[in-house]
């Protein structure tokens, strides 16, 4: 059984993008101090890009020793390589392009015109060999030990590209899962799927702005994860929702004390 969700409410996207950015340098360093090295499960969409780009701009950026750094996605838009609708693309523009990453150690999900074509279902599971490949003793559901694996909160409770009562978040098997009709565009995806998210030591919920404050109280409401996906997102040891106060504003004020005024 999860345990609730730690609620930090800050006062607006911005801040809340800068101290998640802060958290997650923490965060690293401490694995790299600790075991040598991180493993970072990124999402796509405004929020977890204007994390890595606060990342970017961050004073302490680097403190982290970015060639000891492991990058996975949690989803990603089956589109062409460097289309820029594809999450890979526009983290690689907020972030990856500005650090010396190893480029071994950043695991892009595979392209619509790469190795696999267009079969979402083929490339979906050599993502899922590639995670199992990298899974070590500490691992769980076949995926390496994630230090944190973020997700953006959709309007619509979705987190990565599972979606409310489509197939991928019944998933109870496999890690990693193609998508059809997804109702965010694009329409195919691939997308690990919830036995992958809850093996990673922490998982952070990103939620900033008034269209995802209905989200977040259904989320922290009991809901069930295949009506609310992110209600099903949590970690082993930890989980986060990072909110600004517009997203937070359909909650009960006694359910959390604001991080900044
Ligand atoms: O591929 C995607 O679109 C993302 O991975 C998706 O899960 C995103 O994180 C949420 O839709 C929130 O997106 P926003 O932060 O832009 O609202």
């Amino acid at each position: 059984m999860s345990t609730p969700p730690q609620l930090v409410v800050h006062r607006d996207k911005d801040l809340m993008a800068q101290a998640a950015a802060a958290r997650l340098i923490t965060k690293i360093v401490d694995a790299q101090a600790s075991a040598g090295s991180a493993s970072v499960v990124l999402t796509g969409g405004r929020n977890g890009n204007g994390l890595l780009a606060a990342l970017r701009d961050a004073p302490a950026r680097d403190a982290v020793d970015w060639s000891r750094l492991d990058l996975w996605w949690g989803d990603e838009r089956f589109l062409p390589a460097g289309d820029p609708e594809r999450n890979e693309t526009q983290a690689r523009e907020a972030l990856l392009d500005a650090v010396p990453l190893d480029p071994k150690r950043v695991h892009a999900m595979p392209t619509s015109n790469g190795p696999y074509g267009d079969d979402a279902e083929a490339a979906a599971a050599a993502y899922a060999a590639e995670l199992a490949a990298a899974a070590g003793p500490e691992s769980h559901a076949g995926v390496p030990a994630f230090d944190v694996l973020m997700l953006g909160v959709g309007p619509d409770t979705h987190v990565a590209s599972l979606f409310p009562e489509l197939p991928a978040v019944r998933e109870t098997e496999r890690t990693v899962v193609a998508v059809h009709g997804a109702p965010k565009p694009p329409p195919t995806r691939i997308t690990l799927t919830l036995p992958a998210i809850r093996a990673a030591r922490e998982v952070w919920l990103l939620a900033a702005g008034e269209d995802k404050a209905e989200a977040v109280a259904i989320t922290l409401s009991g809901a069930g994860e295949v009506q609310a996906p992110a209600a099903g997102a949590y970690g082993r040891s930890r989980t986060l929702m990072l909110l600004d106060s517009t997203a937070a504003s359909r909650l009960p004020r006694d359910l959390y004390a604001p991080a900044s005024p």
